[in-house]
Order: C-alpha cells, then structure tokens, then sequence
C-alpha cells in the first residue's frame, strides 16, 4: 500500500478538536505506544507536515523504493525511511487495519495510527542504502540504526490528536503553516533556509547575507533541536545565542524557528530531505554546504562523504523538489581588510583569521578575551553565562585506591582548605559515608561495586553542575564505572581523577578497620587487594603514594595541580 494512495493536502494531520475528543476516548481502548525522543521528532513532522508529502509512515513498498531510489513507489521524490520502529512483542500483537495510540513519554496521547503493514526490514540492507556502510563502526548513524532502532517497522496513516508538547522557546516553534503564513503576511516569496546546529558568530552572518543579497531572499534561521534532554544547558544556549544572533541583521529580513528534526547524518541525502522540510516550510531556497548532514563535518576526522556531493543532489533535484540549492560558501576575516571575504578572494599576501570551536571553548574555560571581529557582544555573554571560566565552575575530585590508601583522609583535609575558600559548597561523598546511606542495600560483588560507584558519580554529576564541589573517595576497583563517571562529570565541569597507589603492604600495616587482618584470616571475603582485584586507572590526573608523605603534602599535590589546570586561584 503507498503511503501516496490516500495522499492528505491537509495543511496539518492534527483533526478537528471534535473528532479529537472521539478519538481520545477510543485511545482508552487501544494498544498504546510511548514513543521515544527520536520517534517523537519524527511524529511531529509528520503532523504539522513538515515531511509533506507523507501522512504517515512507510508501508514496505514506499520504504524499499526510498531506499533504492529516494523516491516513494508512485515516483514522488522522498529519501529518508521513516517508519515506526517497534520491538517483536509489539509486533507480533499488530494486525493491518488496527488502530494504536501513539503517545509521548508521560502518556498523553498525540495520535492514532491505522496499521497498514508490519515487516521485518533487512537493516543492513537499510544501512547500506541510507549511508553508505554496513559498519556500525564507521557511521554513528548505522550504530543508531543497529543498537537503537526497534528490530520491526510499522507504516499506516495517522490522525493527529496533539503537536508533542514543548515548554521550552515555544514561540519559535513555528509549524510549516505558520511559517509560510508569516512569510506571505511579511511579502517574502524568496526565502533562504538555513540549517544549523551549531553557534552562529560573526562569520555566520557575513556568509548567510552575501547569500540572500545574491539571490535577492530574506533569510529563514532553522536549527534542529531535537533530541536534547530537556536538562541539557547547550540546547538553551544554543537557542538563545540564536535569539541574540539575529538582532544583528537588518530588519524586517530575517525570522528564526526551531524545529524538532532527529538528524540521521545520512550525507547528501540527508541534505536532500532537510531540503525538502525546509521547502515545506515555505522557503524557496537552501542554503548547503560541502559536507552538509555529514557525521563528521566540523570535526577532526575525515569526511565520511565526498565533498561537495551534498550540494550536487539537491541542486540536481531541485527541479523536482522546487527548493533551489544555495552553495554555504565559507569566509574567513582578512586583518588588513578588517573585513570578512569568501576564502576564494583571500589575497595571496593576506591572512585569514579564525578561531576554531575547540579554540573558543578552550577561551571561554580560562576566561580569556574573544575577539569583537570573531563574535557579538550579545552572543559571547550568553556563552559565558553558560560557559563560566574554571575559576566559576563546578568540580569533582575521585579519589581511587585501595582501603587504608589515604582516600578519606585526603578528601577530609581537602574538604577543610575548600571551606576556608568559601567560594563553592563543598560535598563529601566519602565510601563509607555513601555505603550507609545511597548504597545501603550493596554488596561487594563486581556489579554492586560498580552501581555503587556510579551512583556516586551521578551525586558528583549534579554537584559539579550546579557550581559545586565534589569530593570523591570510593575504593572504585573498576575502570567501566570510574570511566563512566568521567564522562558524565566532564559534561558539566572539572574531573579530577587521583588515584591514591598507596602500596597494599602499607595499607595493610596501617589496617585501620582491622579488613585486612580479618582478610587474611578468611574472616571477610572479597575484600580488595587480598581476594577481590583492584585495577588501577588508566590515565588518571594525579597518582600519589601515601606511604612517603604526610597528609598535608598529599592536599597540597591536588590543589597545585588545581590551581594550575585554573579551577583555583
Ligand atoms: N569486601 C570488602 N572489600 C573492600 N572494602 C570493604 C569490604 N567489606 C567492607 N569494606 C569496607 O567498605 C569500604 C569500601 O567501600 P566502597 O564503597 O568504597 O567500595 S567500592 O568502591 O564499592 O568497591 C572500605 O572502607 P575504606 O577503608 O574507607 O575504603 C572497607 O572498610
Ligand atoms: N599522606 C597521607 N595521606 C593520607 N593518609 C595518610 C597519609 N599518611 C598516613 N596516612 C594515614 O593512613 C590512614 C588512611 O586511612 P583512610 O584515609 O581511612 O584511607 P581510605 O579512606 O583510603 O580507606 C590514616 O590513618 C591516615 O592517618
């Protein structure tokens, strides 16, 4: 069954609110699925129609033919598969023709889907297809569809109940009716579209309005802000670097909305259906760059795609799309010009000036100056509000080593130096400490070590967050948990690893809870360093032996190095 057969020119698949209360209370007695954040990104473009022409998911006639041609099976161009994924329980309980309640993660109901057909797709089959490989280890979108994807896809039609609901910037996002409204409302029949996902500067707005001025357009700033965690503090900078970001262009030629798009990171494919959405949107135009909806672009490794190719598709479709392709044309900021000028007409004796993302990133850690030729007042306070130096940021020291090491000790005379600073709250996760409260019910084993040790890092984790010290001192024998925490904590501030090497045989002379004695007497069991193993840490920021010095020498250690990395003064 094409997805095409009952094709829907509606403006949006969301019914009238009467028939919303019909369907609601038949929701009560359907099977319901809870959708995830990327199933309900995808859900909400096919409501408002920003996947126009869809009205809902592929059948598996559709699904192969865009896979093999971008193209639905009646011919129409459309390159992205989008299919409801559902586990093989689910599933198997599916019959065409049955009607489900499509929910979001609270359960508020968003919409009916009419199964049309249930199939198992051959994902590598949908891998190859879609990006190029089959190595889940070569494409983070192949891994997505591997270790993400439910293994069975659902198509059929959807009735509309609700748009998902979003309380965060809810006046930018703007539905493709909207949009096109305000665009005929302001008289913008040419209007380029811009895709983004990340910080816009100074460089940004040079390149966009040289765009629009040569095609003679106004400008339509459309990021993706998808799957961020509603906690997530990039998202809201992002968006607000964004509302700040266009004060800088004339008026009346430039309109900002957000769009929930799950990216796939799919290539010049991926740039064909950005195309296409933002078409639906009601702009005429878009802008592309070389390596547009490439996994790697912007970063160190090497391209997945050939650049340029993204470019190349959708201006080759663009008769059939009816979205003209714009070429992203990078510049750069000549010193001798004090001007920006597209990398092609740069001098042979001038040089371009940049800051790379890491480079500003590195600035905004140690406070230092950004350039007014870089970035916009207004956008460089929002970055710092978000983005303080380390002098202002939270921070977690773990203490890692065997029992009898130091670690309680240490992160006590630390805990006294931070509180005679008095400029951060300061948090003392010590082992035991946490054993009787947030690990009561944990035993020695390998997994309960580990949860334990996590559950620490997610303390440490909000601590570090908001601003705060944490200080670690878990035996932590296990790289997995010690690795997990690191990651966490890095997200939101400073990460101190120290692992306390303190040899066994000093910590079992010191024996200060008599473990070790009942240890070797097989009185406890599983106890570190005698029956249960500790791995030391790979790469840890500091390693300190306790059996040479004194306390005070150990704090001392910790907070030179702090003071050094800048987290102090
Ligand atoms: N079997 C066994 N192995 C190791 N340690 C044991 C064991 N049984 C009890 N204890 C006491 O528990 C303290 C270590 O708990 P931790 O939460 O730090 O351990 S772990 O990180 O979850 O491995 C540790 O305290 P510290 O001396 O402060 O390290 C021990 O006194
Ligand atoms: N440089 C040092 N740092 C920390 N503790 C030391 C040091 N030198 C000697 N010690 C002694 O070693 C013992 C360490 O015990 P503790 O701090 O409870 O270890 P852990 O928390 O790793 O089990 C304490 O009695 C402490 O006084």
């Amino acid at each position: 069954m094409s997805t095409l057969s009952s094709i829907d020119y509606s403006e949006s698949l969301i019914v009238h609110f009467r028939r919303a209360e019909l369907l609601r209370d038949e929701a009560v007695g359907l099977v319901s699925l809870d959708l995830n954040s990327r199933q309900l990104c995808d859900l909400e473009l096919l409501l408002h129609r920003g996947f126009y022409p869809l009205s809902g998911y592929l059948n598996q006639d559709d699904y192969l033919q865009v896979l093999e041609t971008m193209r639905l099976a009646d011919g129409t161009v459309w390159p992205m598969p989008i299919c409801l994924d559902v586990n093989v329980d689910v599933a198997a309980s599916l019959q065409p023709g049955q009607r489900v309640a499509l929910n979001d993660q609270e359960g508020f109901l968003l919409a009916i889907l009419t199964v049309g057909e249930v199939w198992h797709p051959d994902r590598e089959h949908e891998a190859e297809a879609v990006y190029g490989t089959t190595n889940p280890d070569l494409h983070p979108g192949v891994k997505n569809l591997y270790q993400k994807t439910a293994e069975w896809y659902v198509g059929g039609q959807v009735e509309g109940v609700s748009l998902p609901i979003h309380y965060d910037f809810r006046n930018l996002r703007l539905t493709p009716a909207e949009t096109h409204r305000r665009f005929t409302q302001y008289g913008w029949r040419r209007v380029l579209g811009f895709h983004t996902r990340e910080y816009l500067h100074c460089a940004h707005r040079e390149m966009v309005l040289a765009a629009a001025r040569e095609i003679n357009a106004s400008i339509f700033i459309h990021p993706a802000a998808g799957l961020d965690h509603p906690g997530n503090r990039d998202h809201y900078t992002l968006v607000q670097c964004y509302q700040e970001f266009i004060t800088h262009f004339p008026a009346n030629m430039i309109l900002l909305g957000i769009v929930s798009l799950a990216d796939r990171f799919a290539g010049p494919r991926e740039a064909l259906w950005h195309a296409m959405i933002r078409k639906n949107f009601g702009c005429s135009h878009f802008m592309v760059a070389k390596d547009h909806g490439d996994p790697f672009a912007g970063s160190d490794q090497p391209l997945f795609y050939p650049q340029g190719a993204a470019q190349q598709l959708v201006a080759r479709m663009a008769g059939e799309t009816g979205i003209a392709m714009v070429p992203e044309r990078a510049m750069g900021y000549v010193e001798e010009k004090a001007q920006y000028v597209f990398l092609e007409n740069v001098g042979e004796h001038e040089s371009v000036k940049t800051i790379t993302s890491q480079e500003l990133k590195r600035r905004l850690e140690w406070g230092l100056e950004i350039p007014e030729w870089y970035s916009y007042q207004n956008v460089i306070q929002a970055l710092r509000r978000a983005f303080p130096p380390r002098s202002r940021q939270g921070f977690t020291v773990f203490l890692t080593g065997l029992s009898g090491s130091g670690k309680s000790t240490i992160a006590k005379v630390l805990m006294v130096r931070f509180m005679e600073m008095g400029n951060r709250p300061v948090t003392l996760l010590d082992g035991d400490i946490v054993r009787k409260n947030l690990s009561s019910e944990l035993n020695f084993s390998e997994a309960h070590r580990n949860l334990n040790v996590t559950r620490i890092g997610f303390v440490a984790s909000e601590i570090t967050k908001n601003g705060g010290i944490a200080l670690c001192a878990p035996i932590a024998p296990y790289e997995a948990s010690r690795a997990a925490n690191r990651e966490l904590i890095s997200r939101y501030g400073g990460y101190i690893e120290v692992y306390v090497s303190t040899p066994l045989e000093v910590c079992e002379q010191r024996d200060r809870k008599g473990l070790y004695a009942k240890a070797r007497k097989g009185l406890v069991k599983g106890v570190t360093g005698i029956s249960d193993p500790y791995v030391p840490p790979v790469n840890p920021e500091l390693t300190i032996d306790t059996s040479t010095m004194t306390p005070a020498e150990a704090v001392q250690e910790i907070l030179l190095y702090l003071e050094e990395q800048g987290y102090i003064s």
